[in-house]
């Protein structure tokens, strides 16, 4: 019997953070859930949810108090580099005095991309997120929305196999939001696997094939939009995510 081991699986996370004052601040609790080869899936939560945590987690950035993070099968280690995985953070702030251009073709030189093929690889990329005529313009001229789409493209440099994009339309006015999301579904088309956070509960019923909610660092649900739908007793997915984050408020 063949059995593919998911592309990404957190098991049992836990992470309390340290403030200044030396408070402790809960931020994540027995997190466990898994992405499979070729599936998008979101995550969404209300502010300080622990979403952002989850991603500096999956990426090696913040190290779990308590439990595993496995690609393809392989426990990965704290701080290691991920292979084959694109990643846009939260706050994206890329260099201010390198041009759009220049600022995808560095990524792509420490990608291992030949200058030739960088160039290529750049033009495509821009037209990808709608940002082709503005390759010249320097980053600090850029609007929050631009700077937004420039970091998607970063995070598909190297075409990886796995995106972990944290808020990718955070910026973006609602024609940006429809484009990025059109070209997350074309990349699951072309078979990538992508976990991403968002606060926009329409793009990702638009994109996911499974929605989770986080509140307060716990996973209340994971599954399908019909089964969260169902399970709930909800008419739509803002229900469900009220009906989640009221409870826990209680
Ligand atoms: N470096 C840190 N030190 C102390 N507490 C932190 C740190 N980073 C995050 N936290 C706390 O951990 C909790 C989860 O934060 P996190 O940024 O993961 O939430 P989030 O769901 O991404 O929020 P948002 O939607 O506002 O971006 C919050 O209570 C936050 O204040």
């Amino acid at each position: 019997m063949s059995h593919t081991s998911p592309a990404v699986e957190l098991c049992h996370l836990g992470k309390t953070y340290r403030s200044k004052e030396k408070n402790r601040v809960p931020a994540l609790k027995d997190l466990c859930f898994s992405v499979a080869p070729g599936e998008i899936v979101g995550l969404l939560g209300p502010n300080g949810a622990g979403k952002t945590t989850t991603v500096k987690m999956l990426m090696g950035f913040v190290m779990p108090d308590t439990g595993d993070i496995f690609f393809h099968g392989k426990a990965q280690k704290f701080a290691e580099p991920r292979k084959n995985t694109g990643y846009l953070p939260e706050s994206f702030k890329p260099n201010p005095h390198l041009t759009v251009e220049e600022y995808l073709l560095f990524h792509c030189g420490l990608a291992g991309i030949p200058a030739k093929r960088a160039k290529k690889d750049t033009r495509t990329l821009l037209c990808h997120v709608g940002m082709d005529t503005f390759a010249h313009r320097k980053i600090h001229d850029l609007s929050k929305g631009m700077g937004q789409r420039v970091g998607l493209a970063q995070a598909f440099v190297g075409d990886p196999d796995l995106l972990i994009l944290d808020e990718p339309t955070s910026g973006l006015d609602p024609v940006g939001r429809s484009e990025v999301i059109d070209f997350l579904i074309t990349q699951k088309q072309a078979g990538k696997t992508i976990f991403f956070c968002s606060h926009i509960l329409s793009e990702v019923e638009r994109v996911c094939d499974r929605i989770g909610i986080l509140v307060q660092g716990e996973l209340k649900l994971m599954d399908t939009r019909e089964a969260l739908l169902e399970q709930t007793h909800s008419q739509n997915l803002d229900e469900v995510f009220k009906k989640e984050v009221l409870s826990c408020a209680q």
